[in-house]
């Protein structure tokens, strides 16, 4: 049964997972343009760093960051976070004194929910309610409901079927003599399943809270692999991880803001031995967060439905080297997915 998580798909997902993935990206460019003005402001300000049009502008530190970031990636702007400035495009066409000025275009989007929720988000820090629903639950407490969980677990579980073999597949020359993977918040447990059914030697334990665990036990069964993948019921933040030689946070990480990010770090520093390997498997924006596209446009996605965002390779390596990991390159996989490594010194 678990025999297809080794198979390859012979095209490439990437095109559509993106229609998904972009779906706020324009809410996000309406907000920056109609309600903050943001073009023009930086066009009487050039040269303002990210922290500074934040603070002028009333703008929480990481929407800021993922707003600057998705402008940076379409190429209207350059030089966040250090010092932001209009690029000729930026300044032709979205400040409003330009005569070529496009903002009356995305007027019909102005006063959506969904930039609604933005403005929210951009305001206070805080996730907005998932897809600008009514009943005031973001994404992290609509988890906790069993027919919510049960319809978001399919679809992280359909993503990580075709982005599973490139994991795997990019892991093989790092993991050595490594045994025991615990895969923190796995959600279905599909990454567990496909590294194991690629490593034969790899035994995985999946930490998921409840009612998603119930979800992980059910789909590690249905391919078979109950003798090689344990779900452990826990909760990430209170409860102690198990001592592993690998520790996996796959699309974990991007929930959540740098404190939080900081302790589960702290925890998997807990957990794994000198020598252990600790892998990070997500969407990465590049170092100079001048993109890629996608993943800028996927992180306005998780700016507003949760606490965090796509965060970069430097941005994780600094808090890896801080908990004495020796860091490792950044490695793509598959449509804009890939990995970090850190090993336990
Ligand atoms: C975005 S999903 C990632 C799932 C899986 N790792 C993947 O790559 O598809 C995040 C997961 O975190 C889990 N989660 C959130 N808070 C948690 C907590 N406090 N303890 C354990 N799991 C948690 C959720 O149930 C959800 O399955």
């Amino acid at each position: 049964m678990s025999s297809f998580l080794n198979q390859f798909p012979t095209t490439d997902p990437g095109g559509i997972l993106e229609l998904r993935d972009r779906q706020f990206a324009a809410e996000l460019m309406a907000t920056a343009l109609l309600h903050f003005d943001l073009f023009t402001w930086l066009e009487a300000n050039p040269g303002a760093s990210t922290s500074e049009i934040s603070e002028k502008l009333g703008i929480k530190e990481r929407p800021a960051d993922v707003m600057l970031t998705l402008c940076q990636a379409y190429g209207l702007v350059a030089g966040h976070p250090e010092a932001v400035r209009l690029t000729a495009m930026g300044r032709e066409h979205l400040v409003k004194e330009s005569p070529w000025f496009l903002g009356p275009y995305f007027v019909p989007v102005r006063d959506t929910p969904v930039v609604r929720g933005f403005l929210d988000v951009l305001k206070t820090g805080k996730p907005g309610n998932w897809q600008a629903k009514s009943d005031g639950k973001d994404w992290h407490q609509s988890m906790l409901d069993p027919e919510f969980a049960r319809e978001f677990t399919a679809l992280m579980n359909s993503r990580g079927l075709v982005f599973g073999q490139g994991l795997a597949r990019g892991l093989a020359p790092l993991l050595g003599e490594r045994r025991t993977l615990l895969d923190v918040a796995g959600g279905s447990g599909i990454y567990s399943s496909t590294l194991v059914a690629y490593h034969p030697q790899l035994q995985a334990t999946v930490l998921e809270q409840a009612p998603v665990d119930a979800i992980t036990r059910a789909e590690i069964a249905r391919h078979g692999l109950e003798g090689r993948v344990e779900v452990v019921t826990a909760d990430m933040f209170a409860d102690a991880w198990p001592e592993v030689d690998i520790i996996l946070l796959s699309n974990v990480l991007h929930d959540w803001d740098f404190p939080e990010v900081r302790r589960l770090l702290e925890k998997a520093a807990e957990a794994l031995p000198s020598g252990g390997l600790l892998v990070i498997h997500d969407a990465f924006i590049r170092d100079d967060k001048s993109g890629p596209v996608a993943v800028a446009e996927y992180s306005a996605l998780l700016m507003n439905i949760t606490q965090g965002k796509c965060y970069s390779p430097a941005e994780f390596g600094g808090l890896l080297e801080d908990l004495g990991f020796a860091v490792g390159a950044y490695q793509d996989t598959v449509a804009n997915r890939g990995f970090m490594t850190g090993v336990k010194l």
